[in-house]
């Protein structure tokens, strides 16, 4: 008997994931996940598991499945053909020219995606939304694929919900074998699954049906939840509208705090307890990153801008505008406490990737820290533990369009922390790495210029024990330390 067939396109951070854990969850199905990148399906596929993504716990889960009923695949045409529902898992970056630049997604990899299913397809296929897209893609996405009329498609949505990094990533992905502790708990009561479907064609709630089937491998039936198609879409982009924006109001509190004396960690530990706010996403810090969060609420704003929802748009924009301030003051407080110049100055940066846990450095905050930094003629040491050094200087020389040479002139990046730290004159913690709580502060503080500063764009340094040691500290929505030149 022919094995179900499942193919998914965008060999990503979802794409890569999500597939590995349905063939893991379900043996009986073969799962391909194609791309057009060589380069990324040869690390998929590499032989020492050199993957392409760093996120803990993945490379055990890909050895054990891959080669099983797992391939990863560049023969795109072969992959559609012979598959019974195939993911679209392709990235949906914010335009950046043309109608709707620097608010709508970008949807040319996703059409090109529908286009080529269109043309290679002859039996019928369940296609499934995976990647993030706006309200209505899968109605104009149905369009394309119908337009040939040589089969059948049923559309779904089924958007991706998965955190990057250990704690929410594992907890969604992951499974007993490959970790320990709360992770496991999590991972068998996974928050919600969401599938979107036409619910007046029999022929998509039959489809819905099918990926309802394989998501109860390891989903317990109550937490898939079964909608119309654009309730599906937009929750995915609310649901990320609502994180930021906590994030948002956190932070901007955490500025009331500076200004006050109070405490955002005291802060949001009291207003958080509140179960009707709860504690999670109160963390303040120097802004989220990500390839998601300003991404998505950029879509939503523009959906509402053509829909004439002018103050239902602005409302939105003030999460990202808010989050732009927060790095800005943040690099401000730099410089102010620095004596109002970092001309020449050695400026340690701890961490750049846009959390702590995983190798991504997509929009993350530490870039826009760096890059103003650069901008004010400070010499920056680089160190993290996961983010390649290539990938450093691409995203520097990206923003700052410094050519290679310059750049190394201004920029030198280290594998060791305490190496990074010689002869600084701040620290500056952009991700919240916790290797960082733990350095030896003492033999950091004697390698540093005096006097020694540390701005913690995380709150996860030892704040007292390093003002016991000499250091000059800054904390985000701290009481302010009365060292600090706050001219
Ligand atoms: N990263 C996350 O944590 C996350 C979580 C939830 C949802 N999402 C959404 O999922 C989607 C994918 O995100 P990602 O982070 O995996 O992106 P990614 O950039 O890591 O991966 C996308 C992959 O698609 C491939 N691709 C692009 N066009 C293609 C084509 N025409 N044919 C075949 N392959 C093609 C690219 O080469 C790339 O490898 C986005 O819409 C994103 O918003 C991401
Ligand atoms: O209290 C907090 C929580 C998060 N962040 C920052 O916010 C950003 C995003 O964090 P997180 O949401 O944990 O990571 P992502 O991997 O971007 O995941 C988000 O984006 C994904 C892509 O859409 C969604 O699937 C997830 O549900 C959603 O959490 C990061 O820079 C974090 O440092 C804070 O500053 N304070």
């Amino acid at each position: 008997m022919k094995r179900y067939q499942i193919c998914c396109i965008g060999a990503g951070y979802v794409g890569g994931p999500t597939m590995s854990m349905i063939a893991y969850q379900c043996p009986h199905i073969d799962v391909t996940v194609v791309d057009i990148s060589q380069a990324r399906i040869d690390s998929w596929n590499s032989p020492s598991g050199d993957l392409p993504i760093y996120e803990p716990g993945l490379r055990e889960l890909v050895l054990s499945v891959r080669d099983r009923n797992l391939f990863f695949s560049m023969e795109l045409d072969e992959a559609i053909e012979n598959a019974d529902m195939i993911f679209v898992a392709v990235n949906t970056p914010t335009k950046m020219s043309g109608l709707g630049a620097g608010r709508a997604a970008d949807l040319t990899r996703w059409e090109l995606s529908a286009r080529r299913i269109a043309a290679v397809a002859t039996t019928p296929k369940i296609v499934v939304e995976k990647s993030t897209v706006p309200i209505r893609t899968a109605e104009a996405i149905a369009s394309v694929l119908t337009a040939s009329g040589r089969t059948h498609f049923s559309i779904l949505s089924n958007p991706e919900f998965l955190a990057e990094g250990l704690e929410q990533a594992l907890k969604y992905l992951l499974c007993v074998h490959f970790c320990k502790g709360t992770a496991i708990q999590d991972l068998q009561n996974p928050d919600r699954v969401l599938i979107g479907t036409n619910t007046e064609d029999p022929c998509s709630v039959e489809a819905m049906n099918v990926l309802v089937d394989i998501y109860s491998h390891w989903v317990p039936r109550n937490r898939i939840l079964t909608t119309n198609v654009w309730s599906s879409e937009l929750s995915k982009l609310v649901a990320n509208s609502c994180l930021a924006q906590r994030v948002s109001t956190i932070n901007a509190v955490s500025e009331i705090c500076e200004a006050t004396g109070a405490d955002i960690d005291e802060v949001a530990n009291a207003v958080g307890l509140d179960k009707r706010i709860g504690v999670k996403f109160l963390k303040a810090s120097i802004g989220f990153g990500g390839s998601c969060f300003q991404k998505d609420i950029l879509s939503l704003v523009y959906l509402c801008e053509s829909l004439g929802l002018d103050e239902v748009a602005e409302y939105f924009y003030w999460i990202v505008k808010l989050n732009d301030h927060q790095k800005e003051r943040f690099v401000f407080r730099i410089i102010h406490g620095l004596f109002n110049t970092v001309t020449g100055k050695r400026i340690t940066i701890l961490g750049f990737a846009f959390k702590k846990d995983t190798g991504d450095t997509r929009e993350s905050s530490a870039i826009e820290v760096c890059r103003r930094l650069l901008h004010e003629n400070a010499i920056l040491s680089i160190y993290d533990p996961k983010v390649q050094s290539s990938q450093i200087l691409s995203d520097l020389g990206h923003c700052t369009r410094l050519d290679p040479l310059e750049l190394n002139q201004h920029v030198s990046i280290y594998a060791d922390p305490y190496e990074a730290c010689n002869q600084s004159h701040a620290l500056v913690v952009c991700t919240e790495w916790d290797l960082f709580k733990e350095l030896d502060f003492e033999r950091i503080y004697c390698q540093m210029e005096k006097p020694a500063f540390a701005f913690d764009g995380r709150n996860i340094l030892p704040h007292e024990r390093m003002k016991s040691l000499g250091f000059v500290v800054y904390g985000i929505g701290k009481p302010l330390d009365k060292r600090l030149n706050l001219v």
